[in-house]
């Protein structure tokens, strides 16, 4: 698992370390120098001769820039410092003169000096360079990268080839992100590398920051972030064996889960195929279709060990494909929502209902699509959202927090926190990188490859998740922490299943079922 702490506990954790004198910038300078040689070789085939541009900032972000660019010119590397503010580490700044290192400015107090190059000439240089170190702001950025820095990046960014061009390595996070919250507020260079300090900011798993900072790295400065309270977590493959539901020989097909499915219509049955055959692919002891015939006949021609009509579930899935005329099918979504612990328009409190859940006949719901709009004003916590980011816009708009579909995608995480506190639910927002936020917690997944945006994949995320939680839905009822835990497991097999599909090639729902049992026999013996 990683970990993103705040950056205030970042903060906190150096405090101590940086009063007792530990060299802590000498130490990332040294590993970041270290790395870019290796690239350097990696992609050239020497160090001795290349060119590196390092765009260096006013604050220890920069003075990290300035004594890897020392430590880099001494190795021979044609090194170039293109201050972006008036003033940086003096320190740093005097030991990469004494290195060898060119250092020009771009700031515009600069403009009339000798030393001065313009943001356009800066980018030229950047563009034309083997390596780029951005190290003009780190965790100490406030809002949207200003001045020179940001017309560098812009005129970089204007040009840069999507193949080929420099190799960019940012120091912590992509200078300009937000660094707690993962919004992108202005012009921002995406890095092939980032070297976190210490501990990767949030930013660099949220969306839609993360995209822009995807290999990510962490330099181990010491720090003892054992008390950091507000982290963003994000599942690897190493943890899906420990929270994947155990099949043991001594489970029948009830106490391995049975799922419920509440899907599909005569315009939509493939939604209903698609999540029931991913409930029976993931390893469910049983699923029912609940739905019309006609639809359920489609299902059991696809997965004839799906099972007509109600009965005992551990889990429901309501929603995906479903018709919001259909009398019939809205009652057993209310009928679901009911079993979650509340009936439509109940108010959840919070006490009485935790702790005694499970074992008097709650289970666990996942809500999508059409469902949506069948929520209770408050929910339980192990009732989970899966909404794409307009279906979040029109659920937060409804309890009174008008946003547009744009607003969700610039700041999701914010947005999903936000109709976590609204509905009482565990909330996972679909996208190319997908955030869950349950209660007092927030994970990022991001395993999902750009084909999986396809119809019908978000109803296999769907049909996953319910297998997911009927498996361990007593567990889920009485530790609402386990729910989000195993919203975002969902979201990394899917990907996983994407990839394993068809590897780099587009993929079809229907691909992604298919891929579901090997993908995850292969993840738990990892
Ligand atoms: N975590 C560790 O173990 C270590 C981290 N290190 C590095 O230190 C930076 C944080 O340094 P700090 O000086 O606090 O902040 P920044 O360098 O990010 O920049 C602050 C600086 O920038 C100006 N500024 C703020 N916002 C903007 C903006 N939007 N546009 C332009 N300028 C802006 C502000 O005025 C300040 O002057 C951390 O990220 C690591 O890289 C240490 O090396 C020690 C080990
Ligand atoms: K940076």
């Amino acid at each position: 698992m990683i970990e993103a702490v705040a950056t205030e506990h970042i903060r906190h954790a150096e405090r101590p370390l940086l009063d007792a004198g530990a060299p802590l910038m000498a130490h990332v300078a040294f590993a970041v120098a270290q790395r870019v040689r290796h690239e350097l070789s990696a992609r050239t085939g020497e160090v001795g001769g290349r060119r590196v541009v390092v765009l260096v900032g006013s604050g220890n972000n920069g003075g990290d820039g300035l004594f890897t660019a020392a430590h880099l010119a001494r190795a021979g590397v044609r090194t170039l410092a293109v201050t972006v503010a008036p003033k940086v580490h003096a320190e740093g700044l005097e030991a990469a003169r004494r290195a060898g290192v060119v250092v020009v400015s771009s700031a515009s107090s600069a403009r009339d000096s000798q030393d001065a190059l313009s943001p356009g000439a800066a980018a030229r240089e950047a563009l034309a360079a083997d390596v780029v170190v951005d190290a003009m702001l780190g965790i100490g950025a406030q809002g949207a990268l200003r001045g020179a820095g940001g017309a560098i990046v812009r005129a970089v960014n204007r040009q840069r080839p999507r193949r080929g061009g420099p190799f960019v390595v940012a120091i912590d996070v992509p200078s300009g992100i937000g660094v707690d919250d993962g919004t992108v507020p202005g012009p921002v260079l995406r890095a092939d590398l980032t070297l976190a300090c210490g501990s990767p900011a949030p930013g660099l798993l949220l969306p839609p920051a993360a995209h822009l900072a995807q290999d990510v790295d962490v330099i181990d400065t010491g720090l003892d972030l054992s008390g950091a309270t507000s982290k963003v977590l994000r599942l690897e493959d190493a943890d899906v064996a420990t929270l994947w539901p155990r099949a043991l020989p001594e489970h029948d097909k009830y106490r391995r889960g049975v799922v419920g499915v509440v899907a599909g219509t005569r315009a939509y049955p493939g939604a209903a195929v698609l999540a029931t055959g991913a409930a029976v692919r993931s390893g469910a002891g049983m699923v029912r279709h609940v739905g019309a015939d006609d639809v359920t006949r489609a299902v059991l021609a696809a997965h004839p060990e799906v099972v007509h009509g109600t009965g005992r579930v551990q889990a429901w899935v309501v929603g995906p494909g479903l018709d919001t005329e259909d009398a019939a099918q809205l009652r057993q979504v209310d009928v679901a929502l009911a079993e979650a612990g509340l009936g439509p328009g109940a108010y959840f409190s919070g006490a009485g209902v935790w702790g005694d859940g499970g074992s008097d006949g709650i289970v666990p719901v996942v809500v999508d699509a059409g469902a949506l709009s069948r929520l209770p004003e408050r929910c339980a916590p192990w009732i989970v959202l899966t909404p794409h980011a307009g279906e979040l816009a029109r659920l937060l708009t409804e309890r009174g927090v008008a946003v547009d579909r744009e607003q969700v995608e610039s700041a999701p995480a914010e947005h999903a926190a936000t109709a976590q506190r609204l509905t009482g639910a565990t909330v996972l927002l679909k996208g190319a990188t997908t955030v869950v936020v349950g209660p007092g917690q927030v994970l990022s997944q991001a395993e999902a490859p750009a084909w999986l945006a396809t119809a019908g994949a978000g109803d296999v995320l769907a049909g996953l998740l319910g297998t997911l939680l009927a498996g361990r839905s007593r567990e889920a009822v009485q530790h609402p922490d386990l729910v989000a835990r195993l919203a975002a497991l969902a979201a990394l097999v899917h990907g996983r299943a994407a990839t394993e599909a068809n590897p780099g090639g587009p993929v079809s729902a229907s691909m992604v079922v298919e891929a579901l049992p090997r993908t995850i026999a292969r993840l738990l013996a990892d």
